[in-house]
């Protein structure tokens, strides 16, 4: 990697494979400007399914940069000038993406969900590990600045008292019946449904909130999906940890939208919201004490804390990447292997208990 001449920052060069919705929030994201960036990212190639598509999502996107533009994602994995790929496909081809990525040579960043299934998940972990090269799940909200703030005040200060309970439900209003056959959530090879796509965060934040920075004791689950043609439309999930009894109630859908405060969470000594357009992205949280009067302390006013950004707030995640690949690290703290693969093996039993399948299942 070569560094840069004008900071001590480190620089990355990314290459970025595909470009639908999410490679377009992570590109523009890329070129904001922050006075707090902890790495130097230079957009260096772009991998598309024809070169026409690639000129074009550069022309939208990022009109100021000038990537090579590849027409074959082949093309970008053989581009010896780019450091890490950012995988930006859809949740089914992550595996061969990330294993083509490997063994490029390349370092990685998968988009959520990290595969299809946990089996996946060994299957590109171990590739990489085999071949020495960094990868992560794109697991961006883990990195924003809110979850830091959230966890000093809830597992240091502990303001709440001792965390009893999370409710976090990530509900998008989709018109699901009405998706064509190939959308990526209604189509089973695509890897469709409300789990693998929003589901990944309402249980996110349950890990979050339940575990905090260092508990990682396995919860018990049950889990309900309710299914169309295989596919989940709605799903909801309920942890509760042997050690504490603490529980959660982690839910998502397709068919609703979420209201703005999409997580509660209960302690002790009072509670906390979270708000923000979706569970992806939170933007602030609440602090409520516990009043002593519990009929007349309704509607009591909390303390809001709110942390305002340029763009959307995948810089995070792509400086969090940058630091560990300028370090030589292999994997990052925030979101380890291991929590990709917790995440992974939960999810598979929440299908195995719920019904919901995918051809890769391998069932
Ligand atoms: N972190 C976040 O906030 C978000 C994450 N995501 C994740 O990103 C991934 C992609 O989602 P999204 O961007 O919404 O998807 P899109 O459908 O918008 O884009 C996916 C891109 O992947 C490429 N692709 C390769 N093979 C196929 C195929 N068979 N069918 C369709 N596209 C294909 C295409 O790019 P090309 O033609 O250029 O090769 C396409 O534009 C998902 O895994 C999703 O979970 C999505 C949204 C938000
Ligand atoms: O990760 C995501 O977050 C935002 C949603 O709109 C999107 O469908 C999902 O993939």
């Amino acid at each position: 990697m070569p560094s840069d001449n004008k900071s001590t920052l480190p620089t990355i060069r990314w290459g970025i494979v595909g470009t639908g919705l999410i490679s377009s929030w992570f590109v523009e994201d890329l070129t904001v400007e922050r006075p707090d960036a902890k790495a130097h990212h230079i957009i260096q190639a772009i991998g598309s399914s024809s070169t026409e598509k690639g000129q074009a999502f550069v022309r939208k996107h990022i009109p100021n940069t000038s990537p090579t533009v590849h027409g074959t994602y082949e093309g970008l994995f053989n581009d010896s000038d780019v450091d890490v790929l950012y995988i930006g496909t859809p949740h089914a081809f992550h595996k061969d993406n990330a294993l083509a990525a490997i063994a490029s040579g390349k370092h990685v960043l998968v988009e959520k969900p990290f595969t299809i299934n946990a089996k996946e998940a060994r299957i590109v972990l171990e590739a990489a590990k085999a071949k020495g090269v960094f990868v992560m799940e794109a697991m961006w909200t883990r990195f924003t600045p809110l979850v830091k703030s959230l966890w000093q005040k809830i597992f240091e200060e502990k303001v709440i008292g001792d965390v009893r309970r999370t409710f976090c439900d990530f509900g998008l209003d989709m018109d699901f019946p009405s998706l064509p056959p190939d959308s990526r959530l209604k189509s089973r090879e695509l890897g469709a449904g409300s789990l693998l796509d929003i589901g990944v965060y309402s249980l996110t934040w349950g890990l979050l909130t339940l575990e905090g920075p260092t508990d990682h004791e396995s919860p018990m689950v049950v889990a309900l999906q309710s299914l169309v043609d295989e596919v989940d439309v709605t799903t909801s999930v309920l942890l509760q940890y042997p050690s504490t009894g603490r529980q959660g109630i982690l839910t998502s859908m397709l068919e609703s939208r979420t209201d703005a405060v999409f997580a509660r969470i209960e302690g002790t000594t009072g509670f906390v919201t979270i708000e923000g357009p979706a569970a992806s992205a939170p933007t602030s949280f609440t602090i409520y004490p516990k009043v002593s009067d519990p009929i007349s302390g309704y509607g009591a006013k909390g303390e809001t804390f709110s942390f305002e950004q340029p763009g959307k707030g995948f810089f995070y995640e792509a400086d969090a990447v940058a630091v560990d690949v300028a370090k030589g690290k292999l994997e990052n703290d925030v979101v380890p292997h291991a929590l990709t693969l917790r995440v992974m093996e939960l999810m598979d039993e929440i299908r195995r208990q719920g019904g919901a399948t995918f051809p890769q299942n391998g069932a």
